[in-house]
């Protein structure tokens, strides 16, 4: 990870994080709900015709002004993370099941329904967004101080067929050493564990320091990556 990373300074306080994610989440749980009826419809070939006219025109209206790439990730000034547009749990992202983690006493944990759009085997969810959900917790769950550390290894072993319905991830750190955080995760359905994952998370030595990525969202420095961290 180098010093291209798109780190942006949003100078903004919570009220109005609270204010834009009213705005923007139900626009993307309405997008999931879109997703997941276009794959469980039964209507005729004339109606899905006039849902694609129909959606194609909300897309030119969202387009009217938009951002060159992705999303980046967004910083207040007391470096609240704001990383909307993540694959596995950004807020403005659909693609993303509507999870959301929170780490109390050491252990990472979230709950989240996994419907239509996340099917692999019938019934049952795709080994790949097994491992997204996986790769997301033991990334939260490394990181410290908001400070990402990224995913170096990712061993996955899938216990049993996950059925799609809700699913409950649970990740902890087994240990240090340097710059690596080892942690383990776990996805589960009610009758238990179904996926577990071991991970070697690493802080990169060319990855920007906390201060230097301040600096650059403020406007004072630029993130050059150019000295290790320790
Ligand atoms: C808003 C807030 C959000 C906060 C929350 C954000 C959550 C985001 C979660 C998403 C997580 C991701 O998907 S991250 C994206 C997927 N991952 C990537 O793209 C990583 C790509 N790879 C890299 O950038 C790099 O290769 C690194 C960072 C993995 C390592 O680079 P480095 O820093 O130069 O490492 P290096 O000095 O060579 O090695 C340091 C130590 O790690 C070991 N090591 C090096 N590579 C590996 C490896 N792949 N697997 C295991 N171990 C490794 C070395 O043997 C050494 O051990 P020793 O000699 O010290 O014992």
């Amino acid at each position: 990870m180098s010093a291209d990373m798109d780190f942006r300074l949003e100078d903004i306080d919570d009220a109005e994080i609270a204010r834009r994610l009213s705005i923007v989440e139900p626009l993307t749980d309405s997008v999931r709900d879109l997703v997941d009826a276009v794959i469980r419809t039964e209507v005729d070939d004339a109606e899905l015709i006039a849902a694609r006219t129909a959606i194609e025109a909300i897309v030119t209206r969202l387009r009217a002004r938009q951002k060159d790439k992705g999303y980046g990730v967004a910083f207040t000034r007391d470096f609240t993370g704001m990383p909307w547009g993540n694959a596995a749990t950004g807020a403005r992202n659909a693609v993303a099941p509507p999870l959301r983690l929170s780490k109390v006493d050491g252990v990472t944990r979230g709950d989240v329904v996994l419907g239509a759009a996340y099917e692999g085997p019938g019934g049952h969810v795709h080994g790949g967004i097994a491992a997204l959900l996986l790769d997301q917790l033991v990334g939260e769950t490394a990181a410290a101080d908001n400070m990402p550390s990224f995913t170096g290894t990712l061993t996955v072993r899938y216990l049993r067929p996950t059925p799609l319905g809700p699913v409950t991830l649970t990740g902890r750190v087994t240990g240090t050493e340097g710059r690596k955080t080892f942690v383990h995760g776990e996805l589960s359905d009610a009758d238990g564990v179904t996926v577990e994952a071991d991970a070697v998370m690493i802080r990169p030595k060319s990855f920007p320091s906390r201060d230097q990525i301040s600096a650059a969202i403020t406007g004072h420095d630029t993130p050059t990556a150019d000295k290790p961290t320790p």
